[in-house]
């Protein structure tokens, strides 16, 4: 017998190995003695030694290698197997949809430390004091020591584990002194059977939309049958209830429940509204965990010790013991498309995991993407809808400034130059009235820094990015004005900010635009004590600046839950999810730019951050309102949305794409090259395209260069394939794009593969 294993290079094939020559050499050695399909085994390969995973076991009549030319396996590093049947046909399913190697599908899948051939079982690391020790165990000079001891003391006799305890300040020269001098030991903790989850606090009552929700689901957990569902409830409207209480069924049939939330949804916040309910082991999965944590998590999801699973994208490909639901919270989310590698969606894998297990997938938001409007329309989805808030909560009205009518605001600083606030005094107005009325304001920017652009008033030069085809950010803060740069926010690029303009000379030199930095400033100028200029009320700014350090959230949190009055000026961020019950203003000065692009999924995007932002509006006792600032009142994409709300909105998009033929009407892939020069991007597409068999029956758009052709240094074209039936897609790209891969002309460049992408 031969195995057949899938090795981490970027090939469309798997490699066959003999056994180790010892297995061999006794024919009447057990079966057992194959390594199991799903196990892990280390081989040569080239000159290298790589590890891979075993996917047949072949007959050597079968390999298309003469037997004396195949190599042997190694070893094998895995008595049972690490992957189910179940992962094998998902890693197969990713490469086949996505025409991905099946070996790198692997390298996504696996926690590095698997990859690396580590053991499973994460030996982790704890430390308990001895008994019996008094301060005369010290010496009365080893202070620091006796402090050190003192700390891993509150921890009681069972101690804590090593990363912990690192975390809590403790160093670990002293764990090991300590351990030298008998004071304290080291101890691996065997791993506790989880206990059948409770729960912790009792449910909510159910309104009727709710109610109906939550059974129709149940329903089909019990029936042990996939049933995609599509949970459209406005914002505010109790999804994560509906989610609570089917999970609650979930648990109690001893199942694990998987719950998917946007990248930036991951704060302190999103493991307590579960830990609150229930008792249960809950496992947090997120890109900022350690290699080991990792492995840990994979381990519990796979062990099924992890009962509650949270995590953002990448959760969607662990492996479970006994899955029994998945939730996809704000499903519409765009970090759940993979923007590299192998670019799946979250989303549609959490689907395809669904039949897998035969368990119900709800896919919950406020703001359906056209997509998932498209699958309920097909029966693929059941939707299920959430029309009003629960209580007293209304949604809040959406009302326009026409900043045609009115300028926007003008302020003096101190030495009397005076400067534009970009707030119309319509909107200065509401945000006075509602501060005084002791509530708070939310004021949405989805643009971090002081400015967009620095602009030479004299002669037009900007400062732009040596590397990309875009402006640099200026960041500055009047408070801390040593404290300024420029900085691109695609390749991190800094500069500093000249004293005159480079082409002219001139010191005409302007910040232009408004980001949070500016925006913050200018409220606290427009708010501040006059004679003091002490602030009335604080001005808390939440972008991707100010949320940096591991704890800032939670300090931010803390702040806006006390209640009292005050300014929120966030991007994107805030607008996801978040429940601040004494927002009852939410303003958006200029977030109807999106309606301009040219990209065709712009309004889509637009109109879907337009809503949740104003969703955090009014979710209290207290009404709520949302004001819209803008240059264009006429815009009849911005009125539809304003008048008829977001569903109606989506329809017209979803009938006028299907006018265009554009997805979700048909189906796309995009291919980009990248490369030192745009010439040579170019060619190695043309060359592409005549390759294609004669036949295809798909439209192809391009070459063109790509939005943003040039990043970090690098060249982007790309080309775009359309096909009225998925099928067809698939069936050219089957035989076209390892072809491609291998043209003359695409040496040295990077060619990438992108199925149903999202942006273009
Ligand atoms: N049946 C109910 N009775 C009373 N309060 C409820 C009920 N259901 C939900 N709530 C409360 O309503 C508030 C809003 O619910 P939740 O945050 O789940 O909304 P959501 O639909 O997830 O909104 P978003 O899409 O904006 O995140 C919460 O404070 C929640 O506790
Ligand atoms: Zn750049």
């Amino acid at each position: 017998m031969l195995v057949q294993v899938a090795l981490p290079v970027p090939l469309y094939r798997v490699f066959d190995y003999r056994l180790p020559a010892a297995t061999q050499a006794t024919p009447t050695a057990e079966p057992s003695a194959l390594p199991a399909i799903g196990s892990r085994v280390e081989v040569p390969f080239g000159r290298q030694t790589l590890i891979g995973i075993v996917v047949a076991h072949i007959a050597a009549a079968d390999s298309s290698v003469p037997l004396n030319k195949l190599k042997s396996i190694y070893r094998c590093l895995d008595d049972e197997p690490i992957l189910n049947a179940a992962m094998l046909k998902l890693a197969y399913w990713l490469a086949r949809y996505y025409h991905y190697p099946l070996g790198d599908v692997f390298g996504v899948i696996l926690p590095t430390l698997v990859r690396q051939g580590k053991p499973l079982d994460l030996l982790i690391t704890h430390w308990r004091i001895l008994p019996n020790i008094t301060d005369d165990d010290f010496h009365p000079n080893a202070k620091k020591q006796k402090q050190q001891f003192d700390m891993l003391k509150l921890h009681g006799e069972r101690g804590a584990s090593e990363d912990v305890l690192l975390l809590e300040g403790m160093q670990r020269p002293f764990l090991k002194t300590l351990e030298e001098k008998g004071l304290i030991e080291r101890y691996i903790e065997p791993k506790q059977a989880s206990t059948p989850v409770k729960l912790a606090k009792l449910p909510l009552d159910l309104n009727d939309e709710q109610q109906q929700a939550v059974s129709t689901i149940i329903a089909a957990h019990k029936a042990s049958r996939y049933t995609g569902f599509l949970l459209n409830g406005i914002t505010g409207s109790g999804k994560t209830e509906v989610y609570l209480q089917v999970m609650q069924a979930v648990l109690e049939a001893g199942k694990q429940v998987l719950i998917l939330v946007p990248e930036i949804g991951l704060t302190p916040q999103t493991r307590a509204r579960f830990a609150s309910r229930f008792a249960a082991d809950i496992v947090l999965l997120h890109s900022g965990m350690n290699n080991t944590h990792r492995l840990q998590g994979w381990q519990d999801c796979r062990t099924g010790h992890a009962q509650i699973i949270i995590g953002t994208r990448s959760a969607v490909l662990y492996p479970f013991a006994d899955l029994g639901l998945i939730v996809v919270d704000e499903a519409h989310d765009g970090s759940y498309k993979q923007q590299d590698t192998l670019r799946y969606h979250a989303a549609d894998v959490a689907l395809y995991r669904g039949v897998q297990y035969n368990i119900p997938v709800i896919l919950g938001t406020a703001t359906p993407s056209l997509e998932h409007l498209k699958l309920v329309d097909d029966g693929k989805l059941i939707e299920c809808q959430l029309s009003t808030r629960p209580g007293n909560a209304k949604p809040a009205p959406m009302q326009l400034i026409d900043a045609r009518l009115q300028s926007t605001h003008q302020q003096t600083t101190d030495d009397g130059a005076r400067y534009d606030t970009g707030l119309t005094d319509a909107m200065i107005g509401a945000i006075r009235q509602t501060l005084e009325a002791g509530d708070q304001v939310l004021v949405f920017l989805n643009r971090r820094g002081y400015a967009p652009v620095l602009l030479c008033e004299a002669c037009g030069w900007q400062a732009d990015c040596p590397r990309c085809d875009a402006h640099l950010t200026v960041h500055y803060s009047r408070q801390n004005s040593s404290n300024a740069y420029l900085k691109c926010h695609h390749c991190d690029w800094q500069a500093y900010i000249p004293a005159v303009c480079p082409d002219c000379g001139s010191q005409n030199l302007d910040a232009k635009g408004i980001g949070t930095t500016r925006l913050s400033e200018n409220l606290h100028a427009i708010f501040a004590n006059p004679q003091t200029s002490k602030e009335l009320y604080p001005i808390i700014q939440i972008d991707r600046d100010t949320t940096r350090r591991k704890d800032s959230w939670e300090n931010i949190y803390q702040r806006i839950n006390q209640g009292d009055p005050a300014i929120l000026v966030g991007t994107q961020m805030v607008a996801k999810g978040h429940h601040f019950p004494n927002v009852t203003l939410v303003c958006l000065p200029n977030a109807d730019r999106g309606f301009l692009s040219a990209d065709f999924r712009s309004p889509e995007h637009t109109a879907q951050l337009m809503i949740q932002v104003a969703g955090r509006a009014g979710r209290g006792d207290k009404a709520g309102r949302v004001l819209i600032q803008t240059l264009q009142p006429d815009n009849a994409l911005l009125l539809k949305l304003v008048k008829d709300g977001y569903l109606s909105f989506a329809r017209d998009l979803l009938q006028e794409r299907k006018m265009m033929g554009l997805p979700p009407h048909t189906h796309a892939a995009l291919i980009r090259c990248e490369g030192k020069t745009l010439a040579a991007t170019m060619q190695a597409l043309k060359d592409a395209i005549a390759i294609l068999p004669s036949n295809h029956n798909l439209a192809v758009l391009g070459p063109i260069d790509a939005p943003m052709s040039k990043k970090n240094s690098r060249y982007h074209a790309q080309l775009l394939l359309i096909a009225k039936e998925r099928g067809q897609l698939h069936q050219v790209l089957n035989h076209w794009w390892q072809p491609v891969l291998a043209l003359p002309s695409a040496k040295y460049l990077k060619l990438t593969l992108d199925i149903d992408p999202v942006g273009w």
